[in-house]
Formats: structure tokens, C-alpha cells, sequence
């Protein structure tokens, strides 16, 4: 059976981190921003942070809340991977859109780290679009939430912590994709 593995948790709590372990254990990753990058273009626009945010509302107002999903769908058939990793699940429509597509494949991990430890990551990371004050990342926060996240991160089969060292996640989740790469090769 094909395997799908999504991580999903709240800003800054370590996806991307975790996404590039599996990448580095030559895991194909489909990034499902890469699709609303690709409509920008599609559509003459310039690929800048307004853009990509009004593109991403449109396609959900005008192809329903799972429309990022559904695009993405295709492509990770396309890998021919028995393991494929998904980035960027943000709603629980997308977390029903890819069970109903692929059932019991479907695996979703949860990332937990505590607000005041993702805000100290913040200031460390220095992107151009994170915010400068915990109320801030408390407003990104409350945002996620009213797009579905809190039943996304209901919904995961498994949680991993990430308040510790980088260290340790690293660990973590390799031991966590491992688990998966073995239980492929056993069938
Ligand atoms: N355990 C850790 N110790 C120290 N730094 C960490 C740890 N985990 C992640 N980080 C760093 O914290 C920052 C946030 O992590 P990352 O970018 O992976 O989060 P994200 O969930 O993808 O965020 P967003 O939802 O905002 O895109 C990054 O700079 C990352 O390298």
C-alpha cells in the first residue's frame, strides 16, 4: 500500500525541519505551496507574498476548502513512491480529502512545541513574513486555527514533541519515517 505522511502543528513548530530529514533520506516531498506557486504563475502574477496569499484564498473560495489537496493528489502519484512526505497540510478538508484518496495510507503527524518555544525559534529564524511579538505569532496562531487546524492536529495518528533540542527531533523523526520505510519493505 502506498504511504503518505503529513506533518501538520502549529507556525514554527518545526514541518519544515522535518520535512527536509525526510528529503534527506531520499523520501520524495511534495510541498503543497508549490501548487498555489505554480497557479501564480499560471495566471501572469508575480510570485510575491500578496500574490501567493490571494491565489491560495481564491482557489479555496472558488474550488472548496481541500483545493490545494486535490491538486496535490496527482503529483504524488506521480513519484511512484511507496513513501511519499506531504508538506504544508493546514485544514482538516485537506486531512479527509487525501484519507478518502488514500485510507488507511494516509498518516498524518502531529508537531507540538509550546507558543513562548516557537517564538524563541521566531527570532532566531529571521523570515521575512514572521512576527515580532509573541502576540503576534498568538494572533498567526488563532488565524491557523479558524482555517481548521485545531481538527487537523485532532485528527493525527501520531504526535511528536519538539521542545527539545534540534538534536533530538532529528532523531525523532527519523526514527518515526523509519518505522514506515520498514513496514513497506516487510510487505
Ligand atoms: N528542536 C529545535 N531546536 C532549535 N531550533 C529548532 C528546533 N526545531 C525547529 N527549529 C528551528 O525553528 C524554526 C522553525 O521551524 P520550522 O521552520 O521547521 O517550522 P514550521 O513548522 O515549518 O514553521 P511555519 O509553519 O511557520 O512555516 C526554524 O528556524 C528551525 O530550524
Amino acid at each position: 500500500m502506498m504511504k503518505i505522511i503529513a506533518f501538520v502543528g502549529m507556525p514554527a513548530s518545526g514541518k519544515s525541519e522535518a520535512s527536509r530529514i525526510a528529503a534527506e533520506m531520499d523520501i520524495p516531498v511534495i510541498i503543497m505551496g508549490d501548487v498555489i506557486r505554480k497557479e501564480v504563475l499560471k495566471r501572469g502574477l508575480e510570485p510575491n507574498d500578496s500574490n501567493t496569499g490571494m491565489v491560495a484564498t481564491d482557489l479555496r473560495k472558488c474550488e472548496g476548502m481541500d483545493a490545494v489537496a486535490r491538486r496535490c493528489v496527482s503529483q504524488i502519484r506521480e513519484t511512484g513512491s511507496e513513501l511519499v512526505v506531504v508538506d504544508g497540510v493546514r485544514g482538516i478538508a485537506e486531512v479527509e480529502c487525501f484519507r478518502q484518496e488514500f485510507g488507511k495510507g494516509f498518516i498524518l503527524i502531529s508537531i507540538y512545541a509550546p507558543l513562548e518555544v516557537r517564538f524563541s525559534r521566531v527570532q532566531k529564524r529571521g523570515r521575512s513574513d514572521d512576527m515580532n511579538s509573541i502576540d503576534g505569532l498568538r494572533q498567526r496562531d488563532e488565524r491557523e486555527l479558524s482555517w481548521g487546524m485545531g481538527e487537523a492536529i485532532e485528527a493525527s495518528n501520531v504526535e511528536i514533541e519538539n521542545s527539545f533540542t534540534l538534536e533530538t527531533f532529528r532523531k525523532d523523526v527519523n526514527d518515526v519515517l523509519n518505522n514506515y520505510l520498514k513496514s513497506n519493505s516487510e510487505k
